[in-house]
């Protein structure tokens, strides 16, 4: 029998990564001759790919691009991202508490993420936690990406993980309709990036720390197994 399997997103839900991503973003805006961002507003995008994030900003501040130059920013943005980890970014106070406590419980943990597969690799061993994932698959591991139900499956079937008894956790619309549309539960942070107060998807749970996620409210939420039970 597969074991169960908890699966996070990544920015916004298991490392705060906004302040490197604004970095790399105003880098490459700045590269195309672009007005960099100075709020955060910009958080409201991240989740769909870094190449949503640039076309926003790049509307925001008046322009059109054409595919090519997006090419050459979406390059810019991931030699600068890369280059930098981990920067500023840090899990989540407690997520990695949260996370050893259920592997000594016989779950597996993945990472299902919209950044590319490389950045989210990097950067989660550039902050030494690579090790406690049995997956990490991103927007280019399979033909498929979030809110695709598939992008969640395929991560859940490299970790060795049974679908049946699989939980989603994470910060955004995107996340809330890939477990939806997975038929697999999901708890919500409210602490991610998302442009409308998470509780307005109707995640199964919300936790606003950690704290609050502990073994119990993961075997409520799952179907009854004698390993989850
Ligand atoms: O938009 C991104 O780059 C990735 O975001 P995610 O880790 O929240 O899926
Ligand atoms: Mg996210």
């Amino acid at each position: 029998m597969r074991p169960p399997i908890i699966v996070f997103d990544l920015d916004g839900t298991l490392v705060d990564t906004a302040p490197d991503l604004l970095d790399a973003m105003n880098h490459a805006l700045a590269r195309a001759g672009i007005d960099t961002i100075e709020d955060d507003g910009f958080r409201r995008h991240v989740g769909k790919g870094a190449r949503v994030m640039l076309e926003r900003a790049t509307e925001a501040a008046g322009r059109t691009i054409a595919p090519p130059e997006l090419d050459t920013m979406m390059t810019d943005f991931l030699d600068h991202y890369q280059a930098n980890m981990p920067g500023r970014s840090k899990p989540y106070e407690s997520v990695v508490a949260a996370i050893e406590k259920f592997r000594a419980a016989d779950f597996l943990v993945a990472v299902c993420t919209n950044k590319v597969e490389s950045s989210a690799k990097r950067l989660l061993r550039a902050l030494g936690i690579d090790g406690l994932f049995s997956a990490i698959c991103g927007q280019d591991t399979f033909p498929v990406r979030k809110p695709d139900p598939g992008h969640l499956y395929g991560t859940i079937d490299v970790a060795g993980g049974d679908r049946r008894h699989a939980l989603m956790v994470g910060d955004s619309e995107t996340d809330i309709l890939t477990a939806r549309n997975a038929g697999i539960p999901v708890v919500a942070v409210d602490f991610g990036y998302t442009d409308r107060p998470v509780a307005e998807f109707a995640p199964d749970r919300v936790i606003s720390h950690y704290d609050e996620m502990d073994l119990d409210l993961v075997r409520n939420l799952l179907p009854r197994t004698s390993a989850t039970g």
